[in-house]
């Protein structure tokens, strides 16, 4: 069985790969949706897969880390496209919530998302 939870962040990043004169080399932001699912079999005693006061904790410590800041300055997101956006946040997540089974950044502005099942899925 999966469950999910759900957070939003705001952050400012650049693409250090793009040419020259092109926009997304140069500072901008965007708004990002962040699912992460956890996997496993709910306990007989509690009904549970894992208690989201649990993940609502380890999910805002991650969300400190990237709301509004500039992305390119943490470390493991120099180059910050969705794509390393979402394996940074599986990294992040899977000590603390072992259960982590699937990770998707969505930026709905541009309609674009990113879905990570984690290294062994690659
Ligand atoms: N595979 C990927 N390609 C690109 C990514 C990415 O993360 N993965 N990221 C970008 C840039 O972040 C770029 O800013 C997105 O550009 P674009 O789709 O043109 O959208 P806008 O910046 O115009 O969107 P807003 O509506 O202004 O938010 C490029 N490629
Ligand atoms: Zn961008």
């Amino acid at each position: 069985m999966k469950i999910y939870k759900e957070f939003l962040f705001d952050a400012a990043h650049f693409l250090p790969y793009a040419e020259e004169g092109h926009p997304n080399r140069r500072m901008h932001g965007h708004s990002f949706r962040v699912v992460v699912w956890l996997k496993g079999k709910p306990a007989a005693e509690t009904g549970i897969v894992r208690h989201f006061e649990d993940v609502e904790r380890e999910i805002m410590a991650v969300r400190e880390k990237l709301d509004h800041h500039l992305l390119n300055e943490i470390e493991g997101l120099e180059f910050p496209t969705l794509e390393r956006i979402a394996a940074w946040i599986w990294d992040a997540l899977a000590t603390p919530l072992p259960e982590i089974a699937r990770v998707e950044v969505h930026r709905a502005s541009c309609r674009e998302g990113c879905i990570y099942d984690g290294p062994e899925a690659e």
